[in-house]
């Protein structure tokens, strides 16, 4: 059951009858799911259940192969936009809701304009403003300090972990509404892992969270809410806690006790 404080929580984005299609593959049933705002929903489930696919469905990363199809919603408030309407143009999708991949993909540039780059295709030219915002989101992304002398240096100089913080300060420099990680530390050690799950935890005093992962004790570690997929359906949602040592189905049972996935 929700707690009191969870009660007051803001709906960031709502999922209603949502399906989605790779031509003739039906990829994701008829999803209804809610995403807290300034709150942390890992999707959870066996792999081919459709968690990438559905992550996908928040920035329109499917327009850009021709047959994919959506049905159903995903409003956004406060403006109650259906952001996989036909009519929402994908671009002002993307500037409201970020992504980070699997791999860190920095483009082959400078630190600095690794960061800059999605603030000058937004129209900012002046470099007072430009430096300010590049500093701004590599804090955000606590990768300031270590990066603050070396922002001419080309961006795959860094670590891997370095790397995956400087796509998060990418994601962030256009200040989306929503982040979409897909698997963000797969790639990365257990201290790189460690630094970016203690950063979302800081991240999502400003932004709504939204992550794939496969590792059940991440999910259990940094979610607030947790949903299931199965078969390319969400099962069972809710709190992560309660996801985890009280799952209403027997699906959602056996998966978190590792039974099967
Ligand atoms: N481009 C595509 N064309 C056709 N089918 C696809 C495509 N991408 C994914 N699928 C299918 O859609 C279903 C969901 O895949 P998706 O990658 O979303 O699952 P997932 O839960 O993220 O899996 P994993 O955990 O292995 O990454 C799978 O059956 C997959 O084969």
């Amino acid at each position: 059951m929700a707690s009191a404080v969870e009660s007051t929580l803001k709906t960031k984005a709502q999922t209603s009858n949502l399906s989605f299609y790779y031509g003739a593959i039906q990829a994701l049933k008829n999803i209804h799911l809610t995403l807290a705002e300034y709150r942390v929903t890992a999707l959870i489930g066996p792999s081919g259940c459709g968690k990438t696919t559905y992550l996908r469905c928040f920035n329109r990363m499917h327009d850009l192969y021709p047959g994919n199809r959506y049905e159903g919603q995903i409003v956004l408030y406060p403006d109650e936009v259906n952001i996989v309407g036909p009519e929402v143009d994908p671009i002002e999708v993307r500037m409201r809701v970020s992504m980070v991949f699997q791999k860190p993909n920095p483009f082959p540039k400078s630190v600095y304009e690794n960061v800059a780059y999605g603030l000058r295709v937004r129209g900012v030219r002046n470099r007072a403003e430009l430096d300010e915002k590049v500093e701004g989101a590599l804090r955000q992304a606590a990768l300031w300090e270590e990066a603050k002398d070396r922002l001419d240096s080309l961006a795959f100089n860094l670590s891997g972990g370095q790397q995956q913080r400087l796509c998060i300060a990418r994601a962030l420099a256009s200040e989306p509404e929503i982040i979409l990680f897909d698997e963000p530390t797969s790639a990365l050690d257990p201290l790189a892992t460690l630094k970016i799950e203690e950063l979302m935890g800081q991240l999502k005093q400003s932004v709504t969270i939204l992550i794939v992962t496969h590792n059940m004790q991440q999910a259990a570690r940094i979610s607030d809410f947790t949903a299931f997929m199965y078969l390319g359906e969400v099962i069972e949602s809710g709190q992560t806690n309660q996801m985890f040592d009280h799952p209403t189905n027997p699906l959602t049972e056996q998966y978190v006790s590792g039974r099967f996935g």
